[in-house]
This record gives C-alpha cells, sequence and structure tokens, in this order.
C-alpha cells in the first residue's frame, strides 16, 4: 500500500494532505490545551461513529451541529493540513480527532490536563473494513485483493502503520486519569453505556430524551444519510463514487472474509504482539 504515500519516522501517510515538514511541526509545535478533548484512534475502528457521538454529546443531543458542519470541521484531524490549519486558529476548548502513533503525537499532550479516547476494535474487523475503504482511495495506493491487503496490514505496511504498534503504544497509557479506552465493541453491544461512561469521562450531563437523541443521531442509519457525517462530500476529489465510509457497520465481519490459514496467521501474530497486555483490554470475541 506503500507506494503513493508520504513517509515520516519510518511511518507510510497518505499521499493527500500529509507532509513529513507538518507531521513534524505538529509534533514539535502544536499546542494541545487543558481543555481540549482528543479522539484517538487506528482508522477503520469506528473514528467518525466516536466523532459524531462526542459531537451529539456536546450539543445535548440536538442534531443541527451534526447534520450542518462537516465533520471533518467540527472534530479536525491535527495531522491534515487542513485540520492542522482549522485547530490553530479556534477559540476556546476544542474537539480534537487524531491517527498519529504515541510517538509521533504533540509532545504538549503529555504536560497537559487534556482528556483523551482511545477507541480499539477487533484488528481483523478493521483489515477488512480498511480493504474495502482504501480500494476506492485516491490517495494510497490501492490493494488489488484481500489476500495482498491481509499481507501489507500484517507487516505493518498500511498508512498510519502497524495496527499492532499504534495500540500497544497508546495502550501505556491506560492508567492515566485523562485517558479512556473504549471499544467499537462495546459501542455496538451497548451503546447507551457506553455514552454514559463518555459522559461521565467528560464531566456531562444529558437528560433522558438528550440521551435517547444522541442514540437516535448516531445509528448508523443516521450517519448513512447525514451528508455532513457519510463522506459522500468527499466523492470525486478524494474518493470513487462507489466509495462508503458507513459499510456495514458490524463486528466479526472478518469470518465472512478470511480464510481459515489467513484466521491461523493472524492469530498466532497477536499472540505474539500483544499476549502481555491484559486480555480483558480486548473485548471481542476474536
Ligand atoms: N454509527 C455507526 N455504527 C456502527 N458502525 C459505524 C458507524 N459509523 C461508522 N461505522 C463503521 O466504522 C467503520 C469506519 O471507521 P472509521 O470511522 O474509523 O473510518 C466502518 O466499518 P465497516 O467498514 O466494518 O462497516 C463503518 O461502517
Ligand atoms: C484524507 C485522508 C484520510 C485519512 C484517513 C481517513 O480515514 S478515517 O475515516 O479517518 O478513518 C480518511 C481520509
Amino acid at each position: 500500500m506503500t507506494g503513493k504515500c508520504v513517509w515520516f519516522e519510518g511511518i507510510p501517510f497518505p499521499s493527500v494532505d500529509y507532509s513529513p515538514e507538518l507531521l513534524r511541526e505538529v509534533q514539535e509545535s502544536f499546542l494541545v490545551k487543558d481543555e481540549d478533548v482528543l479522539l484517538l484512534t487506528f482508522p477503520k475502528s469506528g473514528t467518525n461513529w466516536l466523532i459524531e457521538t462526542v459531537c451529539l454529546i456536546y450539543s445535548k443531543g440536538d442534531p443541527k451541529w451534526v447534520q450542518s458542519e462537516p465533520i471533518w470541521d467540527r472534530s479536525p484531524w491535527v495531522e491534515t493540513k487542513h485540520g492542522y490549519e482549522l485547530l490553530k486558529e479556534k477559540e476556546g476548548p476544542r474537539l480534537i480527532s487524531s491517527h498519529l502513533p504515541v510517538q509521533l503525537f504533540p509532545k504538549s499532550f503529555f504536560k497537559s490536563k487534556a482528556k483523551m479516547i482511545y477507541l480499539i476494535r477487533n484488528p481483523r474487523d478493521v483489515l477488512v473494513s480498511g480493504y474495502f475503504f482504501w480500494r476506492s482511495a485516491k490517495f494510497v495506493k490501492r490493494p488489488q485483493s484481500l489476500e495482498q491487503y491481509f499481507e501489507w496490514f500484517v507487516e505493518g505496511n498500511v498508512v498510519f502503520g502497524s495496527w499492532f504498534d499504534h495500540a500497544r503504544g497508546w495502550m501505556s497509557m491506560r492508567d492515566k486519569e485523562n485517558f479512556l479506552i473504549l471499544s467499537y465493541e462495546e459501542m455496538k453491544w451497548d451503546m447507551r453505556s457506553t455514552v454514559e461512561k463518555i459522559c461521565q469521562f467528560l464531566g456531562k450531563k444529558l437528560e433522558p430524551e438528550e440521551l435517547n437523541s444522541v442514540l437516535k443521531n448516531s445509528s448508523f442509519q443516521a450517519m448513512k444519510e447525514n451528508s455532513m457525517s457519510n463522506y459522500s462530500l468527499l466523492k470525486g476529489q478524494y474518493f470513487e463514487e462507489n466509495g462508503q465510509l458507513l459499510r456495514k457497520g458490524v463486528t466479526g465481519d472478518w469470518r465472512n472474509y478470511f480464510t481459515v490459514a489467513q484466521a491461523e496467521t493472524f492469530d498466532k501474530l497477536f499472540q505474539e504482539k500483544m499476549a502481555d497486555l491484559p486480555q480483558d483490554l480486548f473485548l471481542w470475541k476474536q
């Protein structure tokens, strides 16, 4: 996948909206403020679902904001040219998204009290979701088959690098009180409790009808129909017409795509890379 990428510190990034100079500047000079909230993910982990949910919590369930401003302006990706310019100018508390690995993140964050949510997803589903997504993107080398993308993914040869390194890196922050780990799977299985958990972490209080509205407006169907959140505005310039951000929105879809041999290879690699971490961090049933 890395033929059409820009490289920084040994990691490939998309060829549009990213540059080594900017990535260095973000790391060295971007000022994270104590009142900022940061949303961190490896791509295809449910990033946009988390952003939509937090925006709706901020607006107390009122969908006006999420239906009128593109998702990449509500919570800009700090490492992109577009996001960085927007964030530098933003006054007051900011929502900030990022796919950066921990070692490339703005240094100022580690001295701040800013709150961070790290969203993790079964990497097998991240892989399958990524295969379908990047196949229609115009700014990365497109995988020609799932077999090929599987090889790239297990080698860490995909944009933003190795999923294993990304997850391990951010998990090392898990005992900090300004750090919350969530999983895509818990959002799917019990979104109400997950929203309550996010509210508690962010110090936000929702009335029951406001919480119901957060759930309704962050649902798969609502997001799929919301042109400010479904990436339809990026078709043409960034994605082919058949590209879809909201593809299936389920857990365990990898079972429909992995061969028995691929499933075994993945299990072995997961054991090798992650066995020393507490296994209750990984809530999916494989
Ligand atoms: N409201 C929602 N509910 C469930 N899944 C959602 C969702 N919004 C986005 N997703 C899923 O999150 C994945 C995209 O992740 P990201 O936002 O990090 O790019 C896609 O997974 P699938 O491709 O498995 O369907 C997409 O369908
Ligand atoms: C324009 C670059 C880019 C990078 C990553 C994306 O995926 S995700 O939706 O943030 O996971 C999309 C666009």
